[in-house]
């Protein structure tokens, strides 16, 4: 029985959205989608990248965990994680490291904690433009102590988290497809 999460976190463009992207269309996870007050950027679009929420909608959520990110809110939902699981798919969701530390302690090693890094910190900030996020936006990411905390693995998931510096896709793309097979082989032998 599939019951795996396989959380992604790291700082902004790290390349968190194109990871869990790969791991849907690839091995067929179910993408949860979180709930957000952040405004939708160019081409986002609610229910697919986000479920973009106002102050009052989100309050009315039952949520699992919620956290407050560059001045917006961010949360998930516990239901969002069982559609994938009561259809047979693991999961995989995108989150902050507050997040995923929520996860690590609700769900232990059901969450499969993925931490993304790059080389030269320099690379996220031309990675945000090339995807075209408007300067104002990237200039407020970039000075958001939640963006300054995520641009290293917090101490608290050391050890826990599997750190992956995704400077060139190619080898990102044979990292996870390691991680993932042992993930499952491991899967498979409990069953
Ligand atoms: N804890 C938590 N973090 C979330 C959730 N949804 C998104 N995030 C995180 O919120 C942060 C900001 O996300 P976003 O505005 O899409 O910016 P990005 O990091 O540039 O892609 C990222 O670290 C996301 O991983 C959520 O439901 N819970
Ligand atoms: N290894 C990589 N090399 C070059 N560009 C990348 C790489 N991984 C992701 N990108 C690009 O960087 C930008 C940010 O990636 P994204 O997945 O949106 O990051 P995040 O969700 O962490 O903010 C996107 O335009 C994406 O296509």
């Amino acid at each position: 029985m599939a019951k795996h999460v396989f959380i992604i976190c790291g700082a902004a463009g790290s390349g968190k959205t194109t990871v869990a992207n790969y791991l849907r269309e690839h091995y067929g996870m179910h993408r949860v989608i979180t709930h957000t007050t952040r405004a939708p950027r160019p081409g986002e679009r609610d229910g697919v990248d986000y479920h973009f929420e106002d102050d009052t909608s989100i309050s009315r959520l039952h949520l699992l965990e919620q956290v407050t990110y560059d001045g917006a809110q961010y949360g998930s939902s516990y239901e969002g994680l069982q559609e994938g699981w009561q259809a047979g798919h693991d999961d995989v969701i995108v989150l902050d490291t507050a997040g995923a530390l929520t996860y690590h302690q609700q769900l232990g090693d059901d969450a499969v904690i993925i931490f993304l890094t790059v080389s030269q910190l320099t690379v996220l900030a031309k990675r945000m433009t090339q995807r075209g996020d408007q300067q104002t936006a990237i200039n407020s990411r970039l000075h958001s102590k939640e963006y300054q905390r995520d641009l290293h693995l917090p101490a608290a998931l050391d050890g826990i988290a599997h750190v992956i510096t995704n400077d060139d896709w190619s080898a990102t793309r044979q990292e996870l497809d390691h991680l993932v097979g042992k993930v499952l082989a491991a899967q498979d032998q409990k069953c």
